[in-house]
């Protein structure tokens, strides 16, 4: 039905119906741009050569920083894949658009165990890398001579190649959080985003100090104690055998102490094994003296739990087993002993060292039940005080080399837990010296040799 006849005013409704429509339509032509460019940045990312995160970890933060790191620039749409040190080739070097490397230092001043053999066979060429641009989150501790070591002869390493850093190299001393939320910040910028998920770490909980009790009276080392704790909301966390949890004392929260899970869930029970630390003014550690003599049973601890990747069982629960540690480094090997006597694994040799065996032979009643089952079949003891001769766990190994180098032949993992100092370096050593620095180095870089040291 036509109203009118008068040009003018047909015109104007016309009009009015064009504007009417086209406000309607507005929201839907906005969402069809917006899909267009994106599919366009898709398909452009995708044509992209891409950016690596690479990371060289000992106890997983670095490599949780760089899980948070990819995932960001995932949110951004930029193509990055995340990659172990130890797995980067020349190539990627050399052809990779941009890196990303956040790697912790280790030993004394050292790359992590995993980044060994990049250390020794990569960065010690002479690589020409012109096109590369990369970034460098150092991670370390300051109370250490060689604060950030690895991080800085990596940074150093890159720019005699030739490769442009995207921005300053970042250090984080003790996971400090304003140099983590700096490295966030650089990386925003690069991915244009602002949309970065939450890095925050997991809260502390309130856990009951359910028992307490001194493993080693009458020893002459510092007192060593088995704790057992359980959450206080009733839900026990899960955990894998090798991971830590951190404690934060409640004289200073923000100096927590990490302490190797000695249980495993089915315990239903965090155990852990800590030796009181005492100063040479006769103090106390401040996280080792409260769970050790201020923190009475039934308090309330808090504790969080922390996945310690490189020292979980991962692809080598299948394997041969060999444990070797000291002192309270017991603590983690026993973590995995009771995940192997739970699956049912067998395969399994502990060397360990301690003091005297009368007073320092932790868990004694437990290997002793383990050796009987046929649950360890390989045991080797080193008391370094008792008897003439100081005996340490590294000493054990030369008389053991073809039954060190049988299981490893056999496909076996390493495992080593216990102190920096003496330990981890006379271990190491004597591994080197009966299977080969290359062959021990190619272990450590498919994930077959593994230590928690401290
Ligand atoms: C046994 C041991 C040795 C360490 N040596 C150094 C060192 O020489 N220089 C340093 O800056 N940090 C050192 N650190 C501190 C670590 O680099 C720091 O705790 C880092 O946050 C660990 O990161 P990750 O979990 O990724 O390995 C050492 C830590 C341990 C337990």
């Amino acid at each position: 039905m036509i109203l009118t006849n008068d040009p003018l005013r047909l015109a104007l409704t016309a009009g009015c119906f064009m504007v009417y429509g086209l406000v309607c339509m507005a929201p839907w032509l906005r969402l069809r741009r917006k899909r267009r460019a994106g599919a366009a940045g898709q398909a452009a990312a995708a044509l992209a050569p891409g950016w690596i995160v690479a990371y060289a970890s000992q106890t997983g933060c670095a490599e949780e920083l760089a899980g948070q790191t990819l995932e960001t620039l995932r949110l951004a749409g930029i193509p990055a894949r995340l990659c172990e040190l130890s797995a980067l080739k020349q190539r990627d070097l050399a052809e990779a658009e941009r890196i990303l490397f956040l790697v912790s230092t280790y030993g004394e001043g050292d790359a992590p165990d995993a980044a060994a053999a990049f250390a020794s066979r990569i960065m010690t060429l002479s690589l020409p890398l012109p096109r590369l641009h990369y970034a460098v989150l150092a991670l370390g501790d300051m109370s250490y001579i060689n604060y950030c070591g690895f991080g800085r002869a990596l940074d150093q390493w890159l720019r005699e190649q030739g490769a442009s850093s995207l921005f300053e190299r970042i250090e984080v001393n003790c996971n400090a959080e304003p140099a983590i939320a700096a490295w966030r910040l650089q990386l925003s910028h690069l991915a244009g985003t602002s949309d970065a998920p939450d890095w925050s770490a997991p809260a502390f909980g309130g856990w009951r100090l359910a028992e307490r009790r001194q493993l080693n009276e009458g020893s002459a080392g510092a007192p060593i104690f088995h704790l057992e704790l359980e959450p206080l909301d009733g839900a026990l966390p899960e955990w894998q055998a090798g991971d830590l949890v951190q404690v934060a004392p409640p004289s200073d929260p923000s100096r927590a102490r990490e302490y190797s899970i000695a249980s495993v869930p089915a315990d239903g029970r965090v155990h852990l094994l800590v030796r009181l630390h005492v100063h040479g003014d006769g103090s106390h550690g401040h996280a080792s003296g409260w769970l050790c003599r201020q923190a009475e049973p039934g308090e309330t601890v808090q504790l969080r739990l922390r996945a310690h990747r490189r020292f979980r069982l991962e692809d080598n629960a299948g394997r041969p087993l060999i444990l070797i540690g000291n002192g309270s480094g017991i603590a983690g090997l026993r973590g995995h002993l009771r995940a192997r006597a739970g699956a049912g694994q067998v395969r399994n040799w502990l060397l360990f060292g301690e003091r005297q065996q009368a007073h320092d032979y932790h868990y004694r009643d437990e290997i002793a039940a383990w050796r009987q089952s046929g649950q360890l079949p390989g045991l080797d003891l080193a008391w370094s005080r008792d008897g003439a001769a100081q005996r340490y766990v590294q000493d054990l190994l030369p008389a053991r080399a073809a039954q060190l180098r049988d299981w490893v032949a056999d496909g076996a993992a390493i495992y080593v837990c216990g102190s920096l100092d003496g330990m981890a370096a006379g271990v190491d050593q004597a591994l080197a010296t009966l299977l080969g620095r290359t062959a021990l180095d190619e272990l450590a870089a498919q994930g077959r040799y593994r230590r928690d040291v401290y």
